[in-house]
């Protein structure tokens, strides 16, 4: 069930005074204030449903994944604007990812938490857990920031920017800005090999190649479940990732910090994250890197769960 509470007064990074802000959110596994609390950041095209039938890590947040829910009580926020808070954007800038970092601790703390055991999120979701992390050092005992940067790459800059002009200039924004994206969560490889160049044919309608369906099908898929203004406050918060200039300001945080990263990822790309945990580890003894091997890219967050959960549930013990 989503629940909402009303965040009174907040000052934007860019210095507008804003005043009850609602933040929607979801509890699952035992009730807040009866087992350790695990926060679950969502990435681009994601939501506060994470468990049960329809949760998008369900697969990872089970009593068969790597996070047990019959004993973390998970919580999950919607970022404002994503269009499952019931809340429209006007100015899809209006919030940064710094912004909606501050906004999720606050949060925290209005719903009477003083610990958490671990903030976890992917992709988009992970730099948000590395930006919680950073504004609040002793929030949680552990963090997992997976498939992410603590700063937007230049590629990573550059894939936004192909994606804000898609937005502006197509005639079908989502669908087309979708098709891009999934060249970037997925691999040459990963295509050629499951699609191989076939073409099956389909009566009565236009021949296209397999792996072109398959990109018009997620394109016109999102657009069922997906609002354009939310697209473009997700895309927003994707281009101001910027937690720190350096890996080696990361060293304040005070959790232990569990990195995973995927060998094959094209968007958030491994030898970023070999360099900030090499950095960090120099500096810090509680920093952890773990690689998921995979062709799949980007989106191995979302298919490898063998090799997650494996990498997972070491740290999170049944009491
Ligand atoms: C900055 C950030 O935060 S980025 C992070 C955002 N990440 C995402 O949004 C994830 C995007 N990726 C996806 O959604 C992927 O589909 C995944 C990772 C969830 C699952 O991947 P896979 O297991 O390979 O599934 P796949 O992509 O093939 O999707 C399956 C669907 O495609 C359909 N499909 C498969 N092949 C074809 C084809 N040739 N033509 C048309 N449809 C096809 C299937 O019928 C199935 O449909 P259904 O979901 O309605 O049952």
């Amino acid at each position: 069930m989503i629940k909402k509470i009303i965040i009174k007064d907040f000052r934007s990074e860019k210095g507008v005074n804003l005043s009850d802000i609602p933040l929607t959110y979801e509890v699952a596994g035992p009730p807040i204030g009866t087992a350790p609390i695990v926060v679950v950041n969502h990435a681009l095209t994601g939501n506060s449903s994470v468990t049960g039938e329809q949760g998008w890590w369900n697969k990872l947040i089970s009593d068969e994944g790597g996070i047990p829910l019959s004993h973390y009580t998970i919580l999950s926020f919607n970022i404002p604007g994503n269009g499952y808070d019931g809340t429209e954007s006007k100015d899809p800038e209006s919030f940064s990812l710094r912004d909606i970092a501050t906004l999720f601790i606050k949060g925290i703390e209005h719903l009477g938490i003083t610990e958490v055991y671990c903030i976890i999120g992917a992709s988009m979701g992970g730099s948000l857990t590395w930006q919680m992390a950073h504004l609040s050092p002793k929030l949680a005992q552990k963090i997992f920031p997976i498939a992410c940067d603590y700063r937007a790459s230049d590629w990573l800059l550059t894939q936004t920017l192909i994606q804000k002009q898609i937005l502006a200039n197509s005639s079908d924004p989502l669908r087309d800005a979708r098709i891009h994206a999934m060249s970037c969560y997925r691999t040459p490889q990963s295509l050629n090999i499951r699609f191989d160049g076939k073409q099956e044919q389909q009566q009565g309608q236009e021949q296209l190649y397999d792996v072109e369906r398959w990109l018009l099908y997620h394109g016109d898929t999102l657009k069922k479940r997906f609002k354009l203004s939310a697209y473009k406050v997700m895309t927003h918060l994707t281009y101001s990732i910027a937690v720190c200039q350096t890996a080696s300001e990361l060293t304040q945080i005070q959790s232990d910090i569990h990195m995973v990263s995927i060998d094959s990822d094209l968007l958030f790309t491994h030898d970023r994250a070999v360099e900030t945990y090499n950095e960090l580890s120099r500096l810090k003894n509680n920093v952890t890197l773990d690689t998921i091997h995979s062709i799949h890219g980007h989106d191995a967050f979302l298919m490898e769960y063998e090799q997650l959960n494996k990498i997972v549930k070491p740290h999170f013990p049944i009491h």
